[in-house]
C-alpha cells in the first residue's frame, strides 16, 4: 500500500456488496479505519460497515466532506441522483476529491455531465471495474483514466485497487471497461455457477452435499492456483489432466459436443452488451427517453393484464413504499424477493415474491410489484373464487 493511499481519506457512497468486499480487503490491509467513510442508506447495510470499524452515515454529503478520493458504489441506475446531489453540495469546495465509478456501463461522459459544478469545474473521473474476490485480497479490477487525469491520481487509484486485487489491468479504450465487466466483473459467478452445477452433478451420482461440496470448492481452488502460480498455458494445464481415451477427455468432449466455447463466449458477450446497454439506457442523453417509454410500459400494463386476466387487482402506491417493503424484507428474514439484480438498471423492475401470502378464505396469492420511479403498482394474482 502507498504512503499517499495511507494517508488519504476515502469515501464510499453506497456500502453494499462490492464496497463491502473492496473495504473488506482494505481493512486487512492495515488501512487506516478511521481514513474509510461510508454513505448507505440502508440500515442492515451500515452496521456491517461500522462492524468493520470504518465510519458511516445516510449522508452522501456528509461522507464526501473530507474526501481525497470517493468511490460511487451504488447501482448503475442510481449514480445520477448521486453524483448530482454530490456536484450541487460541493459547489462552495476549492478541490473536488478525485472519484473512481464501479458502477458497470455508466460511461465517463455521463458521469462527467452528472458531476459538473454549477461554475464548471469537473472532477477527475477514474472508471473501475473490481470484482468482488476482493474481500479476500484476490480480486481482479480493470482501469480506465483519459488524458484528464494526472499521473499520481492513477497511481493512488492503482493503489487503492491493487490492495485487493492482484490483477489491476489499465485498459486504453474505455469501451473496454465493458469487456472486464463481462470477463473478471461478472466472473466470480460464472465460476461459482459452475461449482453450483458440479455439485449438483456429484450429487445426483450419489456423493452426499458436504462431500461434493468440499471436492468441488477444493478442485477449483487448486485449479485457480495452478492457473495463477504455473507458468504453464491454461490449454496446457488442460492437456496435462487428460489422458488419452481417459475420463477427462469423456467430459470434455461431452462439453464440445454441448458447445461450452459458445456458450461462455455469448455469455460473455451477453454481459460485455448488457454493461453497454446499461451506459445507454441510463446515460446522461438517453434518460428522458427512457424514463417515456419506461413510464408508458408502466401505466399500460396493469390494465392490458387486467382486462384479459379479470382475477388481477392492481394497487397503486408510491414507490417508497415498496422499497421500504423490500428492505425490511431483506433484513428480517420475511418473504424474500426474487435477486433484486434482475431489476438492475432495468427502466421498470419487476418483483416477484417467492412465498405467496393468503387471502381470508385461505387461498394463496401471489404479488407482483412493478415499480418505476417514484411510483409502484403492485398487482395481486388470485385464485378464481370456488
Ligand atoms: N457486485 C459485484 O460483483 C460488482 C459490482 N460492481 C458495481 O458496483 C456497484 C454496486 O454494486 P453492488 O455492491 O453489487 O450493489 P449493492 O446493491 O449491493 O450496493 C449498492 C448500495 O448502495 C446503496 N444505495 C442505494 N441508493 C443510494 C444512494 N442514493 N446513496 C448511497 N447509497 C445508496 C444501496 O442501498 P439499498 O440496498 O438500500 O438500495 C446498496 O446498499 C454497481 O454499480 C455495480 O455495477 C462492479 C463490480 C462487481
Ligand atoms: O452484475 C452486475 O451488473 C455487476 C457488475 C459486475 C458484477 N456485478
Amino acid at each position: 500500500m502507498t504512503a499517499q493511499l495511507q494517508k488519504s481519506k476515502l469515501a464510499f457512497i453506497g456500502g453494499g456488496n462490492m464496497a463491502a468486499a473492496i473495504i473488506g480487503g482494505l481493512a486487512t490491509k492495515g488501512i487506516d479505519k478511521k481514513n474509510i467513510f461510508v454513505s448507505e442508506p440502508w440500515e442492515v447495510n451500515r452496521n456491517k460497515m461500522s462492524e468493520i470499524g470504518v465510519r458511516t452515515t445516510q449522508s452522501n454529503i456528509e461522507a464526501s466532506q473530507d474526501a481525497d478520493l470517493l468511490v460511487i458504489a451504488v447501482k448503475p441506475q442510481v449514480a445520477k441522483a448521486v453524483c448530482q446531489e454530490l456536484a450541487g453540495a460541493w459547489a462552495q469546495r476549492s478541490t473536488t476529491p478525485l472519484i473512481i465509478s464501479i458502477a458497470a456501463g455508466i460511461t465517463l461522459e455521463s458521469l462527467r455531465g452528472w458531476l459538473k459544478l454549477a461554475d464548471g469545474r469537473v472532477p477527475h473521473i477514474i472508471r473501475v471495474m473490481p470484482n468482488t474476490p476482493a474481500l479476500v485480497g484476490e480480486g481482479a479490477s480493470g482501469l480506465y483514466a483519459d488524458e484528464s487525469v494526472s499521473l499520481s491520481e492513477k497511481d493512488l487509484a492503482a493503489a487503492l485497487l491493487a490492495s485487493v486485487s492482484k490483477a489491476t489491468e489499465w485498459v486504453d479504450r474505455e469501451e473496454h471497461i465493458d469487456v472486464v465487466t463481462g470477463l473478471s466483473g461478472s466472473g466470480p459467478a460464472y465460476f461459482f455457477a459452475m461449482v453450483e452445477h458440479l455439485i449438483e452433478s456429484a450429487t445426483n451420482l450419489g456423493l452426499s452435499k458436504g462431500q461434493a461440496t468440499r471436492l468441488a470448492k477444493q478442485t477449483c481452488l487448486g485449479a485457480g492456483k495452478m492457473l495463477v502460480e504455473s507458468t504453464e498455458e491454461p490449454a496446457q494445464l488442460r492437456r496435462n489432466v487428460t489422458s488419452p481415451n481417459g475420463t477427462t477427455a469423456a467430459a470434455l468432449e461431452s462439453f464440445e459436443a454441448s458447445g461450452l466455447k459458445n456458450i461462455v463466449d455469448k455469455a460473455v458477450k451477453a454481459a460485455t452488451n448488457r454493461g453497454e446497454e446499461l451506459g445507454k439506457t441510463l446515460g446522461q442523453g438517453d434518460g428522458l427517453r427512457a424514463c417515456c417509454l419506461s413510464f408508458s410500459f408502466f401505466i399500460r400494463l396493469p390494465q392490458v393484464l387486467q382486462r384479459y386476466f379479470p382475477l388481477i387487482t392492481v394497487v397503486p402506491t408510491l414507490a417508497r413504499d415498496a422499497y421500504e417493503t423490500v428492505g425490511a424484507e431483506r433484513g428480517g428474514g420475511g418473504r424474500v424477493w426474487v435477486d433484486e439484480h434482475n431489476t438492475y438498471g432495468r427502466v421498470h423492475q419487476l418483483l416477484v415474491s417467492r412465498e405467496s401470502d393468503s387471502d381470508r378464505h385461505g387461498r394463496r396469492r401471489f404479488q407482483l410489484m412493478l415499480a418505476v420511479f417514484p411510483f409502484e403498482q403492485r398487482v395481486f394474482v388470485r385464485p378464481q373464487a370456488s
